[in-house]
């Protein structure tokens, strides 16, 4: 039995095939590269370089490997590109998820493991975003990765396609043991723009928006160490394999950090007084989510165990420098 990858070149799907590894699973990634890099699959895990989206070589690869589960991380995932670039995002992230799904139905895997996005739920009122909150995204990246959910359950009533929809919150940190991290080039997200800028890669950062209504004006997410993020794959692969039942959960730590909070933090554990401008808002962006974590708790047993912001922080930064020593990857 082996589990297939889309996007295991990536950063988190990368952090997914260690993990996986480090289980004695056996793995295939199929990634095209467009921001995935080879050096992110260890030794010795089959790297098919395509399209997830090409039937032909998806089927193919199923075959040949025997899967009997996809996790499925591949994906455009820069929200403000999603809103400059709708139908590319509609492409890649709902259009090619389609002949995925389909390639599972075909070639009779049971198992999908799904990267959703807390992204989905767009702006939501004070409190812990529970999964049976009302569905709104407001950007299309959001609505892209929405649309496989739908597709997703409606295969699972047709076909008895199975499936476990993580919705991850904001991911962040690095493997711990340091074999893994973001290598992403021109990075957006808070935690890697920051930590660049702490060590000099870049002059300055931008804080988009201190008029949200929060306490202190900033954005609040809430940030979720990628290795954990992976165990939750892990238990959701070992729920789908005894036979559980399709299922929807949130992955984040049920608490919210603002932007300039996240910025001290970076500050404080770098030893770098970052420089931060106040600029606009970004497109896209919801004022606050945090997850409530209740059920991915009860249902899958996930444990989280790198809950500590100053911890990830420490880890993006050890993988910057690393980074930063083997430019030209
Ligand atoms: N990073 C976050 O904070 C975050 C939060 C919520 C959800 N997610 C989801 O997690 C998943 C992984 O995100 P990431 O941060 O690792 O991004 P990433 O860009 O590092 O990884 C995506 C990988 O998919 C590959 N890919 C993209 N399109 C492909 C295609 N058509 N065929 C084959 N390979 C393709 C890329 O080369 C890359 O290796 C995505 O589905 C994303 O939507 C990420
Ligand atoms: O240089 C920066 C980068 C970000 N931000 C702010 O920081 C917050 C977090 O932004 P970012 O790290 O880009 O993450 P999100 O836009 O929240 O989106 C991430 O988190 C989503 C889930 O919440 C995922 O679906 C997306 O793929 C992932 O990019 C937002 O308020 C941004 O406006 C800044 O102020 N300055």
């Amino acid at each position: 039995m082996t589990v297939l990858v889309t996007g295991g070149a990536g950063y988190i799907g990368s952090h997914m095939v260690l993990a996986l590894v480090d289980a004695g699973e056996r793995v295939v990634v199929v990634d095209d590269l467009s921001t995935g890099f080879r050096s992110a699959v260890p030794a010795g895990v089959a790297l098919v370089e395509g399209d997830f989206g090409d039937q032909a070589l998806v089927e193919r690869v199923i075959a040949e490997h025997a899967v009997d589960a996809i996790a499925h991380f591949a994906a455009k995932i820069v929200v403000p590109d999603s809103v400059a670039d709708p139908l590319g995002y509609y492409l890649n992230n709902t259009a090619k998820a389609r002949n995925l799904i389909e390639s599972a139905v075909r070639a009779g895997v049971e198992r999908f493991i799904f990267s959703s996005t807390a992204a989905v739920y767009g702006e939501t009122d004070a409190g812990l975003v529970t999964e049976d909150r009302p569905l709104k995204p407001v950007s299309p990246y959001g609505r892209s990765k929405l649309m496989v959910e739908w597709m997703l359950e409606d295969a699972g009533v047709a076909h008895g396609l199975r499936s476990v929809v993580l919705r991850y919150f904001n991911v962040a940190g690095a493997d711990p043991k340091g074999r893994a991290g973001q290598s992403t080039r021109n990075a957006t997200h808070l935690i890697k723009v920051a930590v660049q800028t702490a060590l000099g890669r870049r002059e300055r950062m931008q804080i988009y928006g201190d008029d949200y209504p929060t306490p202190d004006g900033t954005c609040l997410r809430d940030y979720i160490q990628v290795t954990d993020l992976a165990q939750a794959h892990m238990d959701a692969l070992r729920h789908l394999r005894g036979g559980g039942a399709s299922l929807t959960c949130n992955v984040g730590y049920a608490r919210g950090y603002s932007v300039k909070e996240v910025v001290e933090v970076v500050r404080r554990v770098s030893g770098v007084d970052v420089e931060a401008v106040m600029s606009p808002r970004r497109p896209g962006d919801p004022a606050a989510i945090v997850a409530s974590n209740d059920r991915i708790r009860a249902e899958l047993g996930w444990v989280p165990r790198h809950d500590d912001l100053d911890a990830i922080v420490g880890q993006a930064l050890d993988w910057e420098r690393r980074l930063h020593n083997r430019e030209g990857d």
